[in-house]
């Protein structure tokens, strides 16, 4: 009889890669995040991506980051974790995860911990004290949600999607690489989330 294959996605590793693979929907040049919602019973809720409102346009909003504030992209885009929790097709996410691939800001730890989510699975952090990261720490902490930080695969495992013959590949080898950087270890304040 023939076995099960044994190389394959875990569950944390198959949220994680959907909001990886739904960040690549986002529109800003800088930083594409995802995020993906499961409830109690592992089954996904939910999935958003860093994007303007409905209706507004992506060519006439500004996507800077700096200089006179109404012109850059922060007053006008939504995050990930709060489309992710608004696009819910389920009315009820108590005790429910996200996962999403920046840690969430204070705003979305608000939404997050209003929408009664119980636990964070986030993948990079920007480095250093950064003031809405803190804050969402404080909140999330006090309000009882887990955060745990994603937990990369003990060896090398990337997904290859090829769009043009509709394939994919999930390589894994052994030992990781020690040369190679891990994107979701290493980021810095200003750099895009996956390389
Ligand atoms: N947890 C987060 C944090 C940030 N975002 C979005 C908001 C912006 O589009 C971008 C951050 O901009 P940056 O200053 O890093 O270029 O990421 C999010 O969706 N979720
Ligand atoms: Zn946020």
């Amino acid at each position: 009889m023939s076995k099960p294959r044994e190389d394959y996605l875990s569950w944390d590793e198959y949220f994680m890669s959907i909001a990886l693979l739904s960040s690549q929907r986002s529109k800003d040049p800088a930083t594409q995040v995802g995020a993906c919602i499961i409830n109690k019973k592992q089954r996904i809720v939910g999935i958003g991506y860093n994007g303007l409102p409905h209706g507004c346009s992506d060519k006439e909003l500004p996507w800077g980051k700096t200089g006179d504030w109404m012109e850059t992209k922060y007053p006008y885009v939504c995050h990930a974790e709060m489309n992710a929790i608004l696009n819910k097709n389920q009315a009820d996410i108590d005790g429910g995860t996200i996962f999403t691939t920046l840690y969430p800001c204070n705003e979305c730890a608000k939404l997050i911990i209003q929408s009664g989510i119980s636990k964070v699975v986030y993948a990079n952090k920007k480095p250093g004290s950064v003031p809405a990261f803190d804050a969402s720490e404080r909140l999330l902490k006090m309000a009882g949600v887990i955060i745990s930080k994603f937990d990369p695969p003990a060896s090398e495992k990337s997904l290859k999607i090829d769009l043009n013959t509709g394939s994919i590949s999930l390589d894994s080898s052994q030992q990781k690489s020690i040369s190679k950087p891990n994107p979701l270890q290493n980021i810095s304040n200003d750099s895009k989330i996956i390389a």
